[in-house]
């Protein structure tokens, strides 16, 4: 016979990934914060994109992987079908908020789920401008595909005694691609029989990053109480001014700034973490009028930075 301690500490869940589903005139965003930093005041979402991912946990599924016996499986092409099903069921305005909905709904609708963990990329579409009355305004009916930078949201969720409880949470931005033209160096770094890198005063930097962060309640991130959500665009355009507004000595010394900014302007937030790529193209020539260059891709391989930061990283400085 198999209890439940035999089981303890493996690994056994089975889920659904790449679950793309679209919604229309949902409930907007309205009531966020608005920052220095940033021009975003909510969203309307008429249109909303996000390719879901759920994974469950049961200890009910067990006989599925040693006896072939599905008694208690939830194929996961329902799963699909009652991702699909909830979106339109849903009333917030939050990416996060869907994700704890949905993981909740999975919970309530098939008890042998001991818990859950659901996480999405948002699908982005961009408004395009139309004349109007008055100039130019957003068209409400005809959106752009976007390929720019998207909020990402993930939760994990365990059954409580009453409401599911969250276990952890992640919010995020993915995808940000920035190239600031100057004011950019990398020097000072070890040099040894094995360094060709020449050091650059002054480099056209090309960033990719991915930025994550976690709220210390994280009821904070469903986004009920608005005023308490930080919006995955506010968090993109802090990256963006931050690199606009430093002469960085590199990437480390970038993403360090931008996390103490998005810190000091979400008191809500526990902590920020970063993965970033480095892209920077290489300089073809630099004989041209100015700061003008010519620049080429990079050949591979790739530099990256990881870093993850919390309030006991803040030097206690205000900001206006
Ligand atoms: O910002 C940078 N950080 C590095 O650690 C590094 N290493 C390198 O070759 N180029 C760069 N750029």
């Amino acid at each position: 016979m198999t209890d439940v301690s035999e089981t303890d500490g493996r690994t056994m869940n089975y889920g659904k990934e790449q679950v793309a589903v679209y919604r229309t005139f949902g409930t907007p965003l309205e009531g966020v914060r608005t920052i220095p930093e940033s021009q975003f005041t909510g969203r309307d979402n008429t249109i909303f994109g996000a390719e879901v991912r759920v994974q469950v946990e049961g200890e009910a599924f067990l006989p599925s992987f040693s006896e072939g016996d599905n008694s208690m499986v939830v194929p996961t092409d329902t799963m699909k079908n009652f991702i699909h099903h909830q979106l339109g069921e849903y009333d917030g305005a939050t990416l996060e908020g869907f994700l704890y909905f949905v993981g909740a709904r999975f919970l309530e609708q098939y008890s042998q789920m001991d818990s859950i963990r659901v996480s999405a990329e948002e699908l982005p579409f961009e408004e395009r401008p139309v004349p109007g009355e008055d100039g130019f305004e957003s068209s409400k009916l005809v959106f752009r595909v976007a390929d720019s930078e998207s909020g990402f949201g993930e939760v994990a969720l365990d059954r409580g005694d009453d409401d599911p409880v969250i276990k952890e949470h992640t919010s995020g931005v993915t995808g940000i691609e920035l190239v600031k033209v100057k004011d950019n160096s990398f020097v000072g770094y070890v040099q040894d029989e094995y360094t060709t890198l020449p050091e650059r005063e002054n480099r056209t930097l090309y960033v990719a990053l991915d930025i994550f962060w976690t709220y210390a309640d994280s009821e904070d991130a469903l986004g009920e109480d608005p005023e308490r959500y930080v919006p995955a665009e506010q968090v993109r355009d802090i990256a963006q001014v931050v690199f606009d507004w430093f002469d960085v000595n590199s990437i480390q010394d970038l993403i360090y700034r931008i996390g103490e900014r998005t810190l000091e302007r979400f008191p809500q937030l526990e902590s920020v973490s970063f993965e970033a790529n480095n892209r920077t193209w290489l300089k073809v020539r630099d004989d041209l009028e100015g700061d003008a260059k010519v620049l080429r891709e990079p050949p591979r391989p790739t530099g990256f930075q990881q870093f993850s930061m919390d309030r006991n990283d803040l030097k206690g400085e205000d900001v206006e």
